[in-house]
């Protein structure tokens, strides 16, 4: 799954310049919602890694395989069906669970191998 994209804001110019001042404040109340949104995501992926890290740590002590498809196969369905109550893409919601989840698998296999 792609995970980057081009950044033109990076290189520091503004698209909230030369537009109508209350069309820019909504633009800038809305952009504050979604960093809001954005750092909440963030704390909770933290929190969630503190967790499979733990996961890791379990599975590797006790010989147990760094992957559980079975059990990534309920999480991705009850994931896709929160999604639809959501009113969100369900697909959207698999592609990031297992973006995620290959992330810790990837950490889990590191940590069988120490
Ligand atoms: C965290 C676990 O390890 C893996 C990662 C999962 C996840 O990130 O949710 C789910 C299943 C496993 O493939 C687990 O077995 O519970």
């Amino acid at each position: 799954m792609a995970m980057t994209h081009d950044t033109p804001g990076s290189t520091g110019e503004s698209t909230t310049e030369g537009i109508e001042e209350s069309v820019r404040e909504e633009l800038l109340a809305l952009r504050d919602s979604i960093d809001n949104i954005d750092a909440a995501v963030v704390h909770m992926l933290a929190e969630r890694f503190k967790c499979t890290q733990r996961v890791g740590r379990l599975k590797a002590d006790h010989d147990l395989p760094p992957a559980d498809p079975a059990r990534e196969a309920r999480q991705i369905a009850r994931l896709r069906e929160l999604a639809v109550s959501a009113k969100l893409d369900p697909a959207f919601a698999e592609k990031l669970l297992n973006f995620v989840i290959a992330e810790v698998i990837r950490h889990h296999e590191t940590m069988a191998r120490s």
